[in-house]
């Protein structure tokens, strides 16, 4: 995969023709990690993932983590885990959802600030240059992250803080990696013994099915997946649930955690983030054009409609 850089670069003249060539060059100096090349900046001229850039993003972004860091506590996960989880609300399917989140933009990324049905098509299709073969891969891409559509207003209409944003395990202590960790300081299960130790209310190597992730579109969209009886494999119902656990899939923490099982699927997460990140641009897809491809993965892998 190739991606253009300085696309946020509006310059003219002699100027213009400087910067131009100095994109060219760092686009050569790109990182190659196999058929994979990573760029160097986002739209926004920063580096990915940079959440204390100066940007016109970052204060937003900031206030978000505030928000959710507070708000996410384990009873509040159970809560909406239990009331969601119910799926009685819409029927419709994985397409009619694709074009719902042509509406929602996610105000907790520092690197996108597009329609989120843009990120989607984007990482499909990434995904599917480098793995042709692996379909399963390109359809998880499409739908990673669907659940965002609890934001729409003709849905959940739920809070930016309880839908978007990396993800953590509540129940046991929030670690340090996490993005604007300081923020948990005013979460109450901080200071609440049952839940601030190492492995809290959960035990060495129980499998991360049996942990509380912070409520949001991960996992909403792992329960529509999993009870709507997709035929995807497990891998893929893993890459869902966990795409946004930075902690776990960047900074390694809290694999004591993890099962067999686990360990072995992070392997593909480990291949997804990379095109779930630096997908992330100004290059729009031709939605007409490659929507034939993903209406027959949705009919491969799931009924023609879902309970959401
Ligand atoms: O801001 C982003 C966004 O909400 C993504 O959908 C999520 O997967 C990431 O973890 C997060 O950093
Ligand atoms: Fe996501
Ligand atoms: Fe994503």
């Amino acid at each position: 995969m190739t991606i253009l850089i300085g696309q946020h670069d509006v310059v003219t003249g002699y100027e213009g023709e400087k910067k131009m060539q100095a994109n060219r060059e760092k686009e050569v100096a790109q990182h190659h990690d196999g058929g994979f090349s990573v760029p160097e900046t986002n739209s926004f001229g920063h580096t990915f993932r940079n959440y204390d850039a100066e940007s016109a993003r970052q204060d937003g972004v900031e206030n978000f983590y505030g928000t959710n860091h507070i708000n996410q506590t384990y009873d509040f996960v159970k809560r909406m885990r239990e009331e969601y989880g119910k799926l009685n609300r819409v029927e419709m399917s994985i397409w009619e959802c694709c074009e719902l989140l042509n509406d929602v933009v996610d105000e907790s990324d520092p690197d996108l600030d597009e329609p989120q049905i843009e990120h989607l098509l984007q990482t499909a299709e990434a995904i599917r240059r480098d793995y042709p073969d692996e379909d399963w891969l390109h359809l998880t891409g499409l739908i990673h992250d669907l659940g965002k559509v609890l934001l729409h207003w003709s849905f959940g209409e739920l809070p930016q803080w309880a839908v978007v944003g990396d993800t953590f395990p509540v129940g046991c202590a929030f670690d340090e990696s996490i993005v604007h960790h300081k923020y948990f300081k005013e979460n109450p299960d901080y200071s609440n013994p049952a839940y601030n130790t190492r492995y809290g209310v959960y035990s060495e190597r129980c499998g991360l099915d049996k942990v509380m992730m912070s409520w949001g579109h991960d996992d909403y969209m792992y329960l529509v997946a999993k009870e709507n009886k997709t035929t995807l494999p497990s891998a893929a119902l893993f890459v869902i649930r966990y795409h946004s656990f930075y902690s776990l899939h960047r900074s390694g923490a809290y694999r004591h955690l993890m099962n067999e099982e686990d360990e072995a699927n992070l392997k593909w997460l480990h291949i997804f983030n990379k095109y779930d990140l630096y997908s992330k641009s100004k290059v729009r897809i031709d939605v007409e054009k490659v929507k034939p491809y993903y209406l027959s993965l949705i009919e491969k892998y799931f009924p023609a409609k879902l309970k959401w």
